[in-house]
Protein backbone atom coordinates (compact mmCIF):
# COMPACT_ATOMS: atom_id res chain seq x y z
CA UNK A 1 0.00 0.00 0.00
CA UNK A 2 1.25 3.48 -0.95
CA UNK A 3 2.00 6.07 1.44
CA UNK A 4 2.71 10.00 1.66
CA UNK A 5 5.73 11.02 3.53
CA UNK A 6 5.91 15.20 4.46
CA UNK A 7 8.51 17.09 6.10
CA UNK A 8 6.78 19.68 7.47
CA UNK A 9 7.65 23.16 7.85
CA UNK A 10 8.41 24.39 5.02
CA UNK A 11 6.79 27.48 3.52
CA UNK A 12 5.04 27.06 0.37
CA UNK A 13 5.22 29.65 -3.06
CA UNK A 14 4.42 28.81 -6.50
CA UNK A 15 1.55 28.50 -9.23
CA UNK A 16 -0.37 25.08 -9.70
CA UNK A 17 -1.92 24.25 -12.52
CA UNK A 18 -6.09 22.89 -11.62
CA UNK A 19 -7.45 20.18 -13.13
CA UNK A 20 -10.97 19.39 -14.18
CA UNK A 21 -13.38 18.68 -11.43
CA UNK A 22 -14.03 15.38 -9.87
CA UNK A 23 -17.05 15.68 -9.59
CA UNK A 24 -17.96 17.64 -12.98
CA UNK A 25 -16.17 14.64 -14.94
CA UNK A 26 -18.11 11.59 -13.42
CA UNK A 27 -21.74 12.91 -14.52
CA UNK A 28 -20.27 14.02 -17.86
CA UNK A 29 -19.18 10.29 -18.46
CA UNK A 30 -22.24 9.21 -17.56
CA UNK A 31 -24.18 11.57 -19.94
CA UNK A 32 -21.73 9.95 -22.55
CA UNK A 33 -24.00 7.55 -22.50
CA UNK A 34 -26.95 9.52 -23.87
CA UNK A 35 -24.97 10.48 -26.82
CA UNK A 36 -26.04 8.95 -30.21
CA UNK A 37 -22.90 9.69 -31.83
CA UNK A 38 -19.52 9.51 -30.39
CA UNK A 39 -18.33 12.34 -27.88
CA UNK A 40 -15.51 13.34 -26.49
CA UNK A 41 -14.66 14.95 -22.83
CA UNK A 42 -11.45 17.16 -22.48
CA UNK A 43 -9.64 18.43 -19.09
CA UNK A 44 -9.97 14.90 -17.52
CA UNK A 45 -8.27 14.76 -14.13
CA UNK A 46 -6.54 11.40 -13.93
CA UNK A 47 -8.11 10.23 -11.39
CA UNK A 48 -8.57 6.35 -9.72
CA UNK A 49 -12.47 7.77 -10.06
CA UNK A 50 -12.41 8.54 -13.46
CA UNK A 51 -10.98 5.07 -14.75
CA UNK A 52 -13.73 3.17 -12.05
CA UNK A 53 -16.62 5.33 -14.14
CA UNK A 54 -14.52 4.72 -17.09
CA UNK A 55 -14.51 0.39 -15.99
CA UNK A 56 -18.15 0.35 -15.68
CA UNK A 57 -19.19 2.21 -19.26
CA UNK A 58 -16.95 -0.10 -20.62
CA UNK A 59 -17.75 -2.90 -19.00
CA UNK A 60 -21.47 -2.22 -20.52
CA UNK A 61 -19.41 -2.67 -23.74
CA UNK A 62 -19.03 1.28 -24.45
CA UNK A 63 -16.13 1.90 -26.20
CA UNK A 64 -13.82 4.16 -24.20
CA UNK A 65 -10.23 5.76 -25.19
CA UNK A 66 -8.52 7.74 -23.00
CA UNK A 67 -5.57 9.84 -24.76
CA UNK A 68 -2.34 11.71 -23.54
CA UNK A 69 -3.63 14.90 -23.36
CA UNK A 70 -6.56 14.70 -20.89
CA UNK A 71 -9.34 13.95 -23.07
CA UNK A 72 -11.92 10.66 -22.78
CA UNK A 73 -13.68 9.16 -26.33
CA UNK A 74 -16.91 7.67 -25.82
CA UNK A 75 -19.13 5.94 -28.61
CA UNK A 76 -21.87 4.01 -26.87
CA UNK A 77 -22.78 2.04 -30.57
CA UNK A 78 -21.40 -1.19 -28.93
CA UNK A 79 -23.36 -0.96 -25.94
CA UNK A 80 -24.24 -4.50 -25.28
CA UNK A 81 -25.57 -4.63 -21.46
CA UNK A 82 -27.06 -2.49 -19.14
CA UNK A 83 -25.11 -3.76 -15.83
CA UNK A 84 -22.98 -1.97 -13.19
CA UNK A 85 -21.29 -4.57 -10.98
CA UNK A 86 -20.98 -4.74 -7.58
CA UNK A 87 -17.16 -4.71 -7.54
CA UNK A 88 -16.55 -1.31 -9.57
CA UNK A 89 -19.58 0.26 -8.05
CA UNK A 90 -18.78 -0.48 -4.14
CA UNK A 91 -15.22 1.30 -4.73
CA UNK A 92 -16.82 4.39 -6.17
CA UNK A 93 -20.55 5.23 -5.52
CA UNK A 94 -20.87 8.04 -8.02
CA UNK A 95 -21.47 4.70 -9.68
CA UNK A 96 -25.19 5.27 -9.36
CA UNK A 97 -25.13 7.99 -12.12
CA UNK A 98 -25.14 5.64 -14.94
CA UNK A 99 -29.12 4.26 -13.74
CA UNK A 100 -30.89 7.50 -14.82
CA UNK A 101 -29.12 7.52 -18.49
CA UNK A 102 -29.10 4.10 -18.69
CA UNK A 103 -33.01 3.33 -18.09
CA UNK A 104 -34.00 6.72 -20.33
CA UNK A 105 -32.28 5.75 -23.37
CA UNK A 106 -32.50 1.80 -23.16
CA UNK A 107 -35.25 1.04 -20.80
CA UNK A 108 -33.39 -0.91 -18.63
CA UNK A 109 -30.63 -0.50 -15.76
CA UNK A 110 -28.93 -2.72 -13.53
CA UNK A 111 -26.68 -1.07 -10.92
CA UNK A 112 -25.56 -2.31 -7.61
CA UNK A 113 -26.50 -0.45 -4.63
CA UNK A 114 -23.94 1.59 -3.65
CA UNK A 115 -24.07 1.61 0.07
CA UNK A 116 -22.99 3.78 2.46
CA UNK A 117 -19.39 4.64 3.13
CA UNK A 118 -16.84 6.05 5.50
CA UNK A 119 -18.46 9.45 5.84
CA UNK A 120 -21.94 8.57 6.25
CA UNK A 121 -24.91 6.23 4.90
CA UNK A 122 -25.54 8.12 1.48
CA UNK A 123 -28.87 6.10 0.83
CA UNK A 124 -29.78 6.80 -2.73
CA UNK A 125 -33.93 6.49 -1.89
CA UNK A 126 -34.05 10.39 -4.07
CA UNK A 127 -32.69 8.78 -7.03
CA UNK A 128 -35.21 6.15 -7.03
CA UNK A 129 -38.49 7.57 -6.31
CA UNK A 130 -37.63 9.97 -8.58
CA UNK A 131 -37.62 7.55 -11.39
CA UNK A 132 -40.19 5.71 -10.07
CA UNK A 133 -41.81 8.98 -10.60
CA UNK A 134 -41.30 9.45 -14.41
CA UNK A 135 -43.04 5.68 -14.49
CA UNK A 136 -39.44 3.64 -14.48
CA UNK A 137 -40.35 0.15 -12.84
CA UNK A 138 -37.47 -0.36 -9.61
CA UNK A 139 -36.65 -3.33 -8.09
CA UNK A 140 -34.02 -3.68 -5.32
CA UNK A 141 -33.13 -7.32 -5.25
CA UNK A 142 -30.18 -8.92 -4.42
CA UNK A 143 -27.90 -6.26 -3.71
CA UNK A 144 -29.05 -4.48 -6.94
CA UNK A 145 -31.12 -1.92 -8.14
CA UNK A 146 -33.15 -2.79 -11.58
CA UNK A 147 -34.92 -0.53 -13.35
CA UNK A 148 -37.05 -0.41 -16.06
CA UNK A 149 -39.43 1.71 -18.62
CA UNK A 150 -40.64 1.84 -22.13
CA UNK A 151 -39.94 5.42 -22.33
CA UNK A 152 -39.67 7.70 -19.15
CA UNK A 153 -42.65 10.40 -18.83
CA UNK A 154 -41.79 13.80 -17.39
CA UNK A 155 -43.26 14.49 -14.22
CA UNK A 156 -42.77 17.26 -11.55
CA UNK A 157 -40.55 15.86 -8.54
CA UNK A 158 -40.20 17.80 -5.18
CA UNK A 159 -37.03 16.00 -3.64
CA UNK A 160 -36.93 15.92 0.30
CA UNK A 161 -33.42 16.63 0.66
CA UNK A 162 -31.01 18.54 -1.72
CA UNK A 163 -28.89 15.28 -3.26
CA UNK A 164 -26.13 16.81 -5.90
CA UNK A 165 -25.62 13.17 -7.76
CA UNK A 166 -29.62 12.53 -7.40
CA UNK A 167 -30.64 15.82 -9.13
CA UNK A 168 -27.90 14.89 -11.68
CA UNK A 169 -29.23 11.54 -12.15
CA UNK A 170 -33.14 12.71 -12.61
CA UNK A 171 -31.67 15.39 -14.74
CA UNK A 172 -30.19 12.75 -17.29
CA UNK A 173 -33.06 10.88 -16.69
CA UNK A 174 -35.69 13.72 -17.79
CA UNK A 175 -33.93 15.11 -20.97
CA UNK A 176 -35.21 11.89 -22.90
CA UNK A 177 -38.39 11.91 -21.25
CA UNK A 178 -41.92 12.33 -22.82
CA UNK A 179 -43.04 15.67 -21.85
CA UNK A 180 -41.64 18.02 -19.10
CA UNK A 181 -39.63 17.31 -15.84
CA UNK A 182 -39.60 19.99 -13.44
CA UNK A 183 -36.87 18.74 -10.55
CA UNK A 184 -37.60 21.17 -7.24
CA UNK A 185 -35.50 21.90 -4.42
CA UNK A 186 -32.66 20.86 -7.32
CA UNK A 187 -28.67 20.92 -5.62
CA UNK A 188 -27.49 24.28 -7.34
CA UNK A 189 -23.58 23.16 -7.57
CA UNK A 190 -21.55 24.39 -10.14
CA UNK A 191 -20.88 20.27 -11.42
CA UNK A 192 -24.63 20.08 -11.53
CA UNK A 193 -24.48 23.34 -13.71
CA UNK A 194 -21.76 21.81 -15.81
CA UNK A 195 -23.47 18.54 -16.72
CA UNK A 196 -26.63 20.83 -18.02
CA UNK A 197 -24.37 23.04 -20.03
CA UNK A 198 -23.19 19.77 -21.58
CA UNK A 199 -26.65 18.31 -22.31
CA UNK A 200 -27.68 21.51 -23.71
CA UNK A 201 -25.14 21.58 -25.85
CA UNK A 202 -25.97 17.95 -26.84
CA UNK A 203 -29.51 18.93 -27.50
CA UNK A 204 -31.53 18.42 -24.68
CA UNK A 205 -34.11 21.28 -23.31
CA UNK A 206 -33.28 22.18 -20.30
CA UNK A 207 -34.00 25.51 -18.01
CA UNK A 208 -33.28 26.71 -14.52
CA UNK A 209 -29.93 25.09 -14.06
CA UNK A 210 -28.06 26.62 -11.39
CA UNK A 211 -31.25 27.33 -9.34
CA UNK A 212 -33.34 25.01 -7.06
CA UNK A 213 -36.02 24.49 -9.86
CA UNK A 214 -35.09 22.90 -13.49
CA UNK A 215 -37.00 22.31 -15.99
CA UNK A 216 -36.69 19.86 -18.83
CA UNK A 217 -38.35 19.23 -21.74
CA UNK A 218 -38.01 15.44 -23.07
CA UNK A 219 -36.10 15.39 -26.42
CA UNK A 220 -36.19 11.80 -28.26
CA UNK A 221 -32.34 11.70 -29.27
CA UNK A 222 -29.13 13.61 -27.75
CA UNK A 223 -26.09 13.78 -30.16
CA UNK A 224 -22.07 13.68 -29.02
CA UNK A 225 -20.49 16.68 -28.62
CA UNK A 226 -17.00 17.97 -28.01
CA UNK A 227 -17.06 19.64 -24.17
CA UNK A 228 -14.55 20.71 -21.53
CA UNK A 229 -14.86 19.63 -17.36
CA UNK A 230 -15.21 22.72 -15.35
CA UNK A 231 -12.09 23.30 -12.84
CA UNK A 232 -12.04 21.55 -9.78
CA UNK A 233 -13.52 23.78 -7.01
CA UNK A 234 -12.13 21.27 -4.08
CA UNK A 235 -8.63 20.64 -5.61
CA UNK A 236 -8.14 24.62 -5.62
CA UNK A 237 -9.53 24.95 -2.24
CA UNK A 238 -6.91 22.52 -1.19
CA UNK A 239 -3.98 24.13 -2.36
CA UNK A 240 -5.16 27.61 -1.04
CA UNK A 241 -5.18 26.10 2.22
CA UNK A 242 -1.76 24.89 1.64
CA UNK A 243 -0.94 27.91 1.19
CA UNK A 244 -2.66 29.39 4.18
CA UNK A 245 -1.74 26.71 6.50
CA UNK A 246 2.20 26.94 5.90
CA UNK A 247 2.34 30.76 5.77
CA UNK A 248 3.02 30.78 2.20
CA UNK A 249 1.60 31.95 -1.24
CA UNK A 250 0.77 29.82 -3.85
CA UNK A 251 -1.23 30.74 -6.79
CA UNK A 252 -3.98 28.59 -8.67
CA UNK A 253 -4.16 28.28 -12.30
CA UNK A 254 -7.14 27.33 -14.40
CA UNK A 255 -9.31 27.86 -11.62
CA UNK A 256 -13.09 28.70 -11.71
CA UNK A 257 -13.37 32.02 -9.18
CA UNK A 258 -16.80 32.02 -9.15
CA UNK A 259 -17.52 28.73 -8.16
CA UNK A 260 -15.72 29.25 -4.46
CA UNK A 261 -17.04 32.69 -3.30
CA UNK A 262 -18.22 30.93 -0.23
CA UNK A 263 -14.40 29.17 0.69
CA UNK A 264 -12.79 32.44 -0.22
CA UNK A 265 -14.81 34.60 1.76
CA UNK A 266 -13.31 31.88 4.60
CA UNK A 267 -9.89 32.68 3.51
CA UNK A 268 -9.88 35.88 3.62
CA UNK A 269 -11.92 36.08 7.29
CA UNK A 270 -8.99 33.46 8.20
CA UNK A 271 -6.17 36.38 7.65
CA UNK A 272 -5.45 35.93 4.24
CA UNK A 273 -4.86 38.34 1.42
CA UNK A 274 -7.45 36.86 -1.34
CA UNK A 275 -6.86 37.98 -4.88
CA UNK A 276 -8.45 36.36 -8.28
CA UNK A 277 -8.34 36.94 -11.93
CA UNK A 278 -10.07 35.51 -14.41
CA UNK A 279 -9.08 31.76 -14.65
CA UNK A 280 -6.46 32.50 -11.18
CA UNK A 281 -7.06 32.93 -7.60
CA UNK A 282 -4.38 33.56 -5.38
CA UNK A 283 -3.86 33.49 -1.51
CA UNK A 284 -1.28 34.92 0.18
CA UNK A 285 -0.20 34.16 4.02
CA UNK A 286 3.35 35.54 3.76
CA UNK A 287 3.95 38.23 6.90
CA UNK A 288 0.34 37.67 8.08
CA UNK A 289 -1.57 35.89 11.42
CA UNK A 290 -3.55 32.87 10.49
CA UNK A 291 -7.21 33.03 12.56
CA UNK A 292 -9.44 30.11 13.44
CA UNK A 293 -12.70 30.65 11.61
CA UNK A 294 -16.06 29.21 11.93
CA UNK A 295 -17.63 26.58 9.43
CA UNK A 296 -21.14 25.27 8.78
CA UNK A 297 -21.34 23.24 5.68
CA UNK A 298 -24.68 23.37 3.42
CA UNK A 299 -25.58 22.80 -0.01
CA UNK A 300 -24.19 25.61 -2.50
CA UNK A 301 -23.53 28.21 -2.66
CA UNK A 302 -22.71 27.94 1.08
CA UNK A 303 -19.65 26.90 2.13
CA UNK A 304 -18.86 23.15 1.03
CA UNK A 305 -18.71 19.82 2.93
CA UNK A 306 -15.88 19.03 0.80
CA UNK A 307 -13.70 21.83 2.32
CA UNK A 308 -14.60 21.04 5.71
CA UNK A 309 -11.76 18.84 6.91
CA UNK A 310 -8.97 21.17 5.02
CA UNK A 311 -10.42 23.92 7.22
CA UNK A 312 -10.49 21.94 10.25
CA UNK A 313 -6.60 21.37 9.81
CA UNK A 314 -5.67 25.02 8.94
CA UNK A 315 -8.04 26.04 12.47
CA UNK A 316 -5.93 23.85 14.29
CA UNK A 317 -2.29 25.92 14.28
CA UNK A 318 -4.40 29.14 13.66
CA UNK A 319 -4.83 31.91 16.29
CA UNK A 320 -8.10 31.58 18.43
CA UNK A 321 -10.72 29.30 18.55
CA UNK A 322 -12.92 27.80 15.53
CA UNK A 323 -16.56 25.93 15.48
CA UNK A 324 -16.97 23.86 12.62
CA UNK A 325 -20.54 22.40 11.90
CA UNK A 326 -21.21 19.63 9.59
CA UNK A 327 -24.26 19.02 8.34
CA UNK A 328 -24.18 17.49 5.59
CA UNK A 329 -22.80 14.03 6.23
CA UNK A 330 -23.45 12.11 9.52
CA UNK A 331 -20.05 10.24 9.57
CA UNK A 332 -17.74 13.20 8.28
CA UNK A 333 -15.07 13.85 11.38
CA UNK A 334 -13.46 10.79 11.26
CA UNK A 335 -10.48 12.96 10.42
CA UNK A 336 -10.18 14.73 13.69
CA UNK A 337 -8.72 11.65 16.15
CA UNK A 338 -6.05 11.77 13.27
CA UNK A 339 -5.51 15.47 13.31
CA UNK A 340 -5.20 15.42 16.88
CA UNK A 341 -2.27 12.56 16.68
CA UNK A 342 -0.50 15.11 15.36
CA UNK A 343 -1.24 17.23 18.28
CA UNK A 344 -4.33 19.14 17.36
CA UNK A 345 -6.56 20.47 20.06
CA UNK A 346 -10.22 19.18 18.67
CA UNK A 347 -13.32 18.78 21.15
CA UNK A 348 -16.15 16.81 19.18
CA UNK A 349 -19.72 17.17 20.15
CA UNK A 350 -21.54 14.96 17.63
CA UNK A 351 -21.34 16.64 14.19
CA UNK A 352 -20.07 20.14 15.53
CA UNK A 353 -15.86 20.46 16.10
CA UNK A 354 -14.48 23.30 18.25
CA UNK A 355 -11.16 23.77 17.04
CA UNK A 356 -8.76 25.59 19.52
CA UNK A 357 -5.43 26.47 17.51
CA UNK A 358 -1.80 25.47 18.49
CA UNK A 359 1.63 27.00 17.53
CA UNK A 360 2.26 24.33 16.21
CA UNK A 361 2.05 20.81 15.43
CA UNK A 362 4.24 17.75 15.38
CA UNK A 363 4.65 15.51 12.98
CA UNK A 364 3.11 11.79 13.17
CA UNK A 365 2.12 8.30 11.51
CA UNK A 366 -1.40 9.22 10.18
CA UNK A 367 -4.58 6.81 8.44
CA UNK A 368 -6.89 8.77 5.64
CA UNK A 369 -10.56 7.64 7.08
CA UNK A 370 -11.59 9.26 3.58
CA UNK A 371 -10.72 11.42 0.63
CA UNK A 372 -11.05 15.11 2.11
CA UNK A 373 -10.16 13.52 5.34
CA UNK A 374 -6.55 12.36 3.65
CA UNK A 375 -6.36 15.94 2.05
CA UNK A 376 -6.51 17.35 5.65
CA UNK A 377 -3.96 15.11 7.16
CA UNK A 378 -1.59 16.03 4.29
CA UNK A 379 -2.06 19.70 4.55
CA UNK A 380 -1.21 19.36 8.63
CA UNK A 381 1.63 17.51 7.38
CA UNK A 382 2.92 20.58 6.01
CA UNK A 383 2.39 22.46 8.38
CA UNK A 384 3.87 20.01 11.68
CA UNK A 385 7.41 19.92 12.64
CA UNK A 386 9.31 16.78 11.62
CA UNK A 387 8.07 14.08 9.62
CA UNK A 388 4.20 12.92 9.23
CA UNK A 389 3.39 9.91 7.69
CA UNK A 390 0.02 9.42 5.57
CA UNK A 391 -1.49 6.04 5.04
CA UNK A 392 -4.17 4.62 3.16
CA UNK A 393 -4.18 7.24 0.22
CA UNK A 394 -6.26 5.44 -2.35
CA UNK A 395 -8.36 7.77 -0.68
CA UNK A 396 -6.52 10.86 -1.96
CA UNK A 397 -5.71 9.39 -5.25
CA UNK A 398 -9.62 9.70 -5.73
CA UNK A 399 -9.93 12.88 -6.19
CA UNK A 400 -5.91 14.68 -6.59
CA UNK A 401 -4.37 14.03 -9.52
CA UNK A 402 -0.65 13.95 -8.91
CA UNK A 403 -0.72 15.39 -5.55
CA UNK A 404 2.91 15.22 -4.12
CA UNK A 405 4.14 15.97 -7.75
CA UNK A 406 2.14 19.40 -7.60
CA UNK A 407 2.48 19.89 -3.75
CA UNK A 408 6.64 19.47 -4.24
CA UNK A 409 6.98 22.00 -6.95
CA UNK A 410 5.22 24.34 -4.56
CA UNK A 411 8.17 23.55 -2.35
CA UNK A 412 6.74 20.70 -0.11
CA UNK A 413 9.09 18.09 0.84
CA UNK A 414 6.28 15.29 0.36
CA UNK A 415 7.07 11.89 -1.42
CA UNK A 416 5.67 8.86 -2.44
CA UNK A 417 6.76 5.65 -0.96
CA UNK A 418 5.22 1.81 -1.14
CA UNK A 419 5.10 -0.60 1.53
C1 LIG B 1 -19.59 12.54 -7.01
C2 LIG B 1 -20.12 13.73 -6.29
O1 LIG B 1 -20.60 14.67 -6.88
N1 LIG B 1 -19.97 13.73 -4.95
C3 LIG B 1 -20.41 14.87 -4.18
C4 LIG B 1 -21.90 14.78 -3.97
O2 LIG B 1 -22.15 13.53 -3.33
P1 LIG B 1 -23.65 12.98 -3.29
O3 LIG B 1 -24.37 13.42 -4.49
O4 LIG B 1 -23.55 11.52 -3.03
O5 LIG B 1 -24.21 13.72 -2.03
P2 LIG B 1 -25.71 14.20 -1.85
O6 LIG B 1 -25.80 15.63 -2.25
O7 LIG B 1 -26.58 13.24 -2.54
O8 LIG B 1 -25.88 14.04 -0.30
C5 LIG B 1 -26.42 15.06 0.54
C6 LIG B 1 -27.17 14.42 1.67
O9 LIG B 1 -28.36 13.85 1.16
C7 LIG B 1 -28.52 12.52 1.61
N2 LIG B 1 -29.26 11.78 0.56
C8 LIG B 1 -28.84 11.84 -0.73
C9 LIG B 1 -29.52 11.17 -1.73
C10 LIG B 1 -30.65 10.41 -1.38
O10 LIG B 1 -31.29 9.78 -2.22
N3 LIG B 1 -31.03 10.38 -0.09
C11 LIG B 1 -30.38 11.05 0.91
O11 LIG B 1 -30.76 10.99 2.06
C12 LIG B 1 -27.06 12.03 1.79
O12 LIG B 1 -27.01 10.90 2.64
C13 LIG B 1 -26.43 13.27 2.37
O13 LIG B 1 -26.66 13.32 3.76
O14 LIG B 1 -22.35 15.85 -3.16
C14 LIG B 1 -21.76 15.88 -1.85
C15 LIG B 1 -22.39 17.04 -1.10
O15 LIG B 1 -22.03 18.23 -1.66
C16 LIG B 1 -20.25 16.00 -1.96
O16 LIG B 1 -19.70 15.86 -0.67
C17 LIG B 1 -19.68 14.91 -2.85
O17 LIG B 1 -18.32 15.18 -3.11
C1 LIG C 1 -17.32 12.87 -0.80
C2 LIG C 1 -16.66 13.04 -1.94
O1 LIG C 1 -16.80 12.29 -3.06
P1 LIG C 1 -17.78 11.06 -3.35
O2 LIG C 1 -19.17 11.57 -3.38
O3 LIG C 1 -17.34 10.62 -4.70
O4 LIG C 1 -17.56 10.05 -2.26
C3 LIG C 1 -15.67 14.13 -2.11
O5 LIG C 1 -15.32 14.42 -3.28
O6 LIG C 1 -15.23 14.71 -1.12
Amino acid sequence: MQKLIIEGGVTLDGDVDISGAKNAVLPLLAATLLAETPMTIRNVPRLKDVSTLAAVIEGMGVTVETDEHHNIHTNTATIQHFVAPYDLVRTMRASILVLGPMVARYGEAEVSLPGGCAIGSRPVNIHLTGLEAMGARIVVEEGYIRATAKRLKGAKIVMDIVTVTGTENLLMAAVLAEGTTVLENAAREPEVVDLANCLIAMGAKIKGAGTDKITVEGVTSLQGVDYSVLPDRIETGTFLAAAAITGGRVRTLKAAPDTLDAVLHKFTEAGALVTTGADWIEVDMRDRTLKAVDIRTDPYPAFPTDMQAQFMAMNAVSRGIGVIVETIFENRMMHVAELMRLGANIRLEGNTAIVAGMPYLKGAPVMATDLRASASLVLAGLAAQGKTTVDRIYHTDRGYERIEEKLSRLGARIQRVNG
